[in-house]
């Protein structure tokens, strides 16, 4: 160990504080308490400042526990007491690996020695990784007395929960650290009766390692043991390691870490529909290719301006005919005759206009009887170009017909351009792939004849995730139901879909080619069971990175979002990982608002110049933005709030008859109407109302917002 300094970081945790940093205090008691021990034990703190918020509070400690500045002593200050935001422990605590109630009981008993008010302080210690982490009390004497306390002994702890590092530690610098802070050197592994080899990470070691890590930033050898349901009660976790992001936090990730897209050249049909254009597409020809009439009647030549020329006022011989379809060259129509001619078809050379048959009358026809001879034509007023198309005036051969970042719609406006213009293909942005895996022994085929028993559940999953997925115009690849026996085969079923070799679907007993799934989506065991395999097979057997474990929000509280760092031959691209919670509301809500956005941006949405030049009939607009659309919505009745997530409530939102605004109803209230259990909570739903957490309900009337998943009808 080139640098034998043990590195500290102070979290100020005060809401004074953080608006005015001046304020604070405690960060100069601290440095002056370490700066006192003897030199070239503590490297100078870092020192941060958040409010009293809990995601700020394990924002910061996360940062450093898990990031690449590693810290190996963080120290919080305030937020310990019994107020009621006073949260730093229960910040802290869900983050600690291995607690160390024997650090709270020397602060407690240093503090209690001065007051007896130490009794109402909560404090927390413990390590998380590799780090040590003490939440301090907030007032600079109480923090500085705490840390006194412990101060000559930490060094020690410090080196004892680097470990990695401790046999270096012990034949350079850590004598001399130890002795430096006036304690004596043990070889405390063994004085523990643990292990004295003590191996670089945590990884094989059974003693007391009973959590797993988010682990933003560090490499699979650095992380911990995780949740093993091979391991007894005590291997298991009994809080989340996982910190609880917001829902902006976790969509932020999901952006940051979906790869950019990539181009393809498609084919001009069906399929094309959900892509986005990779580049400005040009006409290759013009539409109408020729002057066309745009009326059933009669071409004529109208004079440039009155008494220019002839009127179109009389009697005419009828010269010719043209329909739509005529093939050849056509005759140039004669001063004084006029030719008849259907919608869409092509005018003689000559003729300038055409008069609307219902302007004329029959006056004769042709000896045989099946044409006409004369025609009379009852207005002088059809001006040049009256009820004509000129080449090009719908498409300009060489104009811009679609632009890079444009939609391709099943309204059908973009098909139509392409095909109009014989455009044969087009580049657009890759649409990603997405692999669907259910997980659970208690799964059955959703249309296996057999009758259920026991704790058995058909897999709903599946079938709505692929059909939401089809309808969205994704590909998709069944990847069958994974069983949670811990026998590896959730590991297999990832891998074969991560690497693209046949899947097998268990269940139809088919096989499908995974060979280019960019997205995997499961559903359960991504929470606290012991049977909730997700995250420690993506962390621990497939070397993929957790990003988000947790999100405040209900339904989908432990929806878990993960890169895999596999390289595609020909992209270089890391895999995507959504393990959605298995109740079948949480999937289906969670495939809307996290999977949506991360398949928006894959397939190039977003991507728009931001100028509509195409046509000089539309305004400039933004580019499109990924994820579901959000309308403001009245409510027709009030809603119960839940007081700590925020809510995504299942509604029906139509549009009013009467006073064309947007209503919208519940698909269930009570205790059970929106359980996530209750997949009919999204039956008939077009919308997820957004309810932040509050006490209480939200009244009739109240305007919400609303992310529409489905398209609005209209009601009353
Ligand atoms: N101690 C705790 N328990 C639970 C917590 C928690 O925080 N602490 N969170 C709860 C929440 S919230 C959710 S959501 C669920 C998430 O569960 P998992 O993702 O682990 O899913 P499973 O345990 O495998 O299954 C849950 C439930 O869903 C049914 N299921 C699963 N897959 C399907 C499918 N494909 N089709 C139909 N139904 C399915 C499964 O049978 C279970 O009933 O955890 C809570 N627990
Ligand atoms: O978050 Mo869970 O999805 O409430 O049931
Ligand atoms: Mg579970």
């Amino acid at each position: 160990m080139a640098d034998t300094k043990l590195r500290t970081a102070i979290l100020v945790v005060s809401d004074t504080a953080s608006q005015n940093p001046s304020s604070d205090r405690v960060a100069d008691a601290l440095t002056s308490t370490f700066t006192a021990q003897a030199s070239g034990v503590w490297e100078s703190p870092v020192v941060k400042i958040v409010p009293d918020k809990v995601l700020d509070i394990q924002r910061a400690i996360c940062d450093w526990a898990d990031g690449p500045d590693f810290i190996n002593l963080i120290l919080t200050s305030g937020g310990t007491g019994f107020a009621v935001k006073d949260n730093t422990p229960e910040a802290v605590s869900p983050l600690i690996h291995r607690h160390a109630p024997g650090l709270i009981h020397g602060m407690l008993a240093a503090s209690l020695a001065v007051t007896p008010f130490a009794v109402m302080s909560r404090p927390v210690a413990g390590v998380r990784n590799k780090s040590l982490i003490l939440t301090l009390p907030g007032s600079p004497k109480g923090a500085k007395e705490n840390l006194e306390a412990l101060i000559r002994l930490l060094p020690h702890a410090c080196i004892q929960a680097q470990g990695a590092n401790s046999r270096a530690l012990h034949a350079g610098g850590m004598k001399k650290l130890e002795a430096e802070a006036g304690v004596q050197s043990q070889p405390m592994l063994q004085q523990q009766g643990h292990h004295h080899h003590h191996h670089g990470h945590s990884h094989g070691h059974g003693h007391g390692h009973g959590h797993a890590a988010s682990k933003p930033h560090t490499s699979p050898a650095d992380r911990p043991q995780s949740n093993d349901p091979n391991a007894g009660p005590n291997r298991r976790y009994r809080s989340s390691p996982y910190p609880m992001l917001s829902v902006d936090e976790a969509l932020k990730l999901i952006s940051e870490h979906t790869p950019e897209p990539t181009v393809v050249e498609a084919p001009v049909d069906a399929a094309l529909v959900g892509s986005v254009v990779a580049e400005d597409v040009y006409a290759k020809e013009s539409v109408p290719a020729y002057r066309a009439s745009t009326v059933d009647g009669y071409a004529v030549i109208a004079p440039e301006s009155p008494g220019a020329g002839p009127s179109t006022l009389g009697v005419f011989p009828v010269a010719s005919v043209t329909h739509a379809n005529i093939g050849g060259t056509l005759k140039p129509l004669e001063p004084g005759t006029i030719a008849r001619i259907t919608t869409g078809a092509p005018l003689p050379p000559n003729a300038n206009a055409v008069a609307m048959v219902e302007d004329t009358v029959l006056i004769s026809s042709t000896p045989d009887g099946k044409e006409e001879a004369a025609v009379e034509i009852l207005t002088g007023e059809i001006k040049p170009g009256e009820n004509i198309r000129e080449p090009g005036s719908d498409i300009a051969l060489g104009s811009k017909i679609l632009q890079k970042g444009d939609l391709i719609t099943s309204v059908g406006g973009e098909i139509g351009l392409l095909a109009a213009t014989g455009t044969k293909t087009v580049k657009v942005f890759k649409k990603p792939c997405v692999g669907v895996l259910s997980t659970g022994d208690e799964l059955v085929q959703h249309d296996d004849p057999r009758t259920i028993q026991g704790g058995q559940i058909r897999d709903s999953n599946r079938p709505s995730l692929i059909s939401c997925l089809a309808a969205w115009g994704f590909p998709t690849v069944d990847l069958g139901i994974a069983r949670d026996t811990p026998t590896g085969e959730l590991e297999q079923i990832l891998r074969d879909a991560l690497r693209g070799v046949r899947v097998r679907k268990s269940g139809s007993g088919n096989d499908e080619l995974a060979s280019s799934i960019d997205i995997i989506i499961t559903t359960g065991g991504v929470s606290m069971g012991e049977l909730d395999l997700l995250k420690p097979t993506i962390e621990r057997s497939l070397g993929g990175t957790i990003h988000f474990g947790r999100v405040s929000m209900k339904p989908g509280k432990p929806t878990t979002f993960a890169t895999i760092p596999f390289k595609d031959q020909e992209r270089g691209k890391n895999k995507l990982i959504f393990a959605l919670p298995g109740n079948p509301a949480s999937a289906l809500v969670t495939l809307n608002l996290f999977v949506l956005p991360s398949l928006h941006k894959l397939v190039g949405l977003g991507q728009a110049s931001g100028t509509n030049t195409k046509n000089t009939h539309i305004c400039p607009t933004a580019p499109l933005a990924p994820g579901l659309p959000r309308v403001s919505v009245l409510l027709s009745h009030s809603i119960p709030l839940d007081p700590v997530r925020t809510e995504y409530h299942r509604a029906i939102v139509t549009a009013s008859r009467s006073d064309g605004r947007l209503y919208a109803s519940s698909t269930g209230l009570g205790g059970v109407g929106q359980r996530s259990s209750r997949v009919g909570s999204l039956a008939s739903a077009n919308a997820l109302l957004v309810l932040p957490p509050g006490a209480g309900e939200v009244g009739k009337g109240a305007l919400v917002e609303a992310l529409l998943m489905g398209s609005i009808l209209s009601g009353e």
